[in-house]
């Protein structure tokens, strides 16, 4: 599913009339949700996070004549030959005040400041220092003919002033915040994450903590998962643990979380056929059911509603949102990547809410379901000859697709869009994936990783992190700026703002 459509369904049996298509579903949450409305930020809670403001620099970059080079600043006109050094150019004031004039030339370091009168930059491996001079009246040869202007960073060449350096609706990764940080943006207007409430619900439902399961009882896996995505789509969330199967008690539950400030509530179970599936009928009481059957395997019952809050106090500024995931904890899952995810996205101002989607050819034959079009899960690799002596991703099944057998969501990294035939698909026949996981933590088998997939040394860090990955190792990354210009004040540091230095911890 995304922008383009997907799969159109036809739903015309009796079964089947009041289901709606994945994308007539998804169509419709995109069209409901309106995105949050934006809030400042200082620049290191903006990473992720969609720009709600022009942003312009205010100064040029950089601001002085910059030298490219560890060298001298001469005049480009006097040529090779022996020259006095009068000053040395490494950041802020250096060499202020003092100009080179022909016959005399200046050291400067990568980033400096050009003094006065110089026009060029010779580097020092075209130079030799002359050996023997005093230390205060040093020379140097220089061995190249040079031209004006060479190596030289002119003021403004990396940013003009008044440029627009970043577009409201642009999405802020590490080069953005390092944009942010270079025009001295401090806090920032972003659109925010949602925050959603998470709860799970059923009689049969314990904690994960439960050692011993008594009969009929199996321990609550959707919740830690689905608070886990949230989290992973940098949403705020609120654990509203585990609500039994009694009409009253839930619906006491859902009106405390609609109260709590919340912009989306998950819940999972009951919202099938069952005599006590509650969900839907105290969402009704609460709002606008939009729909609750969707014509998919798996996710079927899906509901989803705008909720109408009681109180008056609440101007509808923001809108809440429930969606009733099913219980098996695939259809859970599978329901919260095609639906929650873009959801999540399009309240967070993302211009494409839309999860990615690639061609690749199936690695198997598969066999369809005659009625409702699958998503089924899948891993996709790239390989160098995908099945028709070209390269291309190949999609491999993670294994019986019961929507009950979380494994088969295991490493899963793309939902193939299956068209409800009810035939069998043949091995190397070309389907649509939709991405659920980056292409990082792509699980690669020994030697499957083609040369075709990195750059240079990266197949031996993908191996080592792979390895690493096993152990479940914990890295600490230090990140310390070393530059005189920056230590002086007299250029921006990119590394990070207002830290003098940062330590992170990174678990991969
Ligand atoms: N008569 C019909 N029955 C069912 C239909 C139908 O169309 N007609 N649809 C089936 C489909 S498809 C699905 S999917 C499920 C969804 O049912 P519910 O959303 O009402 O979920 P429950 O009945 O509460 O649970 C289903 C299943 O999942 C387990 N579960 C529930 N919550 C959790 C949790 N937090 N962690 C782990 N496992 C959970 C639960 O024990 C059940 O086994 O309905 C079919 N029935
Ligand atoms: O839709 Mo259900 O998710 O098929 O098991």
């Amino acid at each position: 599913m995304g922008e383009n459509g997907g799969s159109k369904v036809s739903c015309d049996q009796p079964t089947k009339t009041m289901m709606i298509s994945a994308n007539e579903a998804l169509q419709i949450v995109l069209s409901v949700a309106r995105r949050l409305p934006p809030v400042t930020v200082p620049l290191h809670e903006a990473i992720g996070k969609v720009l709600a403001q022009e942003i312009t620099a205010p100064d040029p970059l950089p601001p002085y004549p910059a030298s490219m080079k560890d060298g001298y600043a001469v005049v480009a006109l006097d040529g090779p030959g022996e020259y006095p050094i009068i000053t040395e150019s490494r950041a802020g004031n250096d060499g202020v005040g003092v100009t080179v004039t022909p016959g005399t030339v200046a050291y400067v370091t990568t980033g400096g400041p050009i003094p006065e009168g110089a026009d060029a930059v010779v580097q020092v491996e075209d130079t030799e220092l002359i050996k023997g001079a005093s230390t205060e009246s040093k020379s140097v040869r220089i061995l190249v003919q040079t031209s004006q202007g060479v190596d030289i960073r002119p003021v403004g060449c990396d940013i003009t002033k008044d440029d627009v350096v970043l577009k409201a609706g642009e999405r802020l990764g590490a080069a953005e915040i390092g944009l942010l940080a270079t025009v001295g943006v401090m806090n920032v207007k972003v659109y925010p994450s949602p925050t959603i409430a998470v709860l799970s619900t059923g009689d049969e439902l314990v904690e994960p903590t439960i050692g011993c399961l008594d009969r009929g009882q199996i321990r609550d896996s959707n919740r830690a998962m689905i608070l886990a995505a949230a989290a992973q789509q940098h949403c705020k969330v609120l654990d509203l643990g585990i609500a039994c199967d009694d009409e009253e008690r839930l619906g006491r539950i859902l009106d405390d979380a609609f109260s709590a400030g919340i912009d989306i509530l998950l819940t999972s179970g009951g919202v099938s056929m069952g005599d006590r599936d509650f969900v839907k009928p105290l969402l009704e009481k609460r709002g606008k059911v939009h729909f609750h059957k969707v014509c998919m395997k798996p996710g079927k019952p899906l509901t989803f509603a705008e909720i109408i809050p009681e109180s008056p106090r609440n101007t509808m500024e923001n809108k809440m949102f429930a969606f009733g995931l099913p219980g098996n904890p695939v259809s859970c899952l599978v329901c919260f990547h095609l639906f929650v995810v873009p959801a999540i996205r399009h309240l967070a101002g993302w211009a494409n809410p839309y999860l990615p989607r690639v061609h690749t050819r199936l690695k198997q034959s598969m066999k369809t379901d005659p009625v409702r079009p699958e998503f089924h899960r899948a891993i996709i690799r790239w390989e160098a000859n995908d099945g028709s002596d070209s390269p291309g991703f190949v999609a491999e099944s993670t294994g019986h697709q019961m929507s009950s057998r979380l494994l088969s969501m295991k490493s899963a990294n793309a939902l193939l869009e299956l068209p409800a035939s009810g035939s069998v698909i043949s091995s190397g026949t070309p389907v649509t994936a939709i991405l659920i996981s980056d292409f990082s933590s792509f699980s690669v088998s020994k030697g499957s990783v083609s040369p075709e997939i990195g750059y240079g040394t990266q197949r031996s860090v993908l191996k080592e992190v792979i390895a690493d990955d096993a152990r479940g190792s914990e890295y600490r990354v230090a990140i310390l700026t070393v530059s005189d210009t920056v230590a002086s004040g007299a250029g921006p540091d990119r590394r990070y703002p207002n830290f003098p230095m940062l330590l992170f911890y990174m678990i991969i």
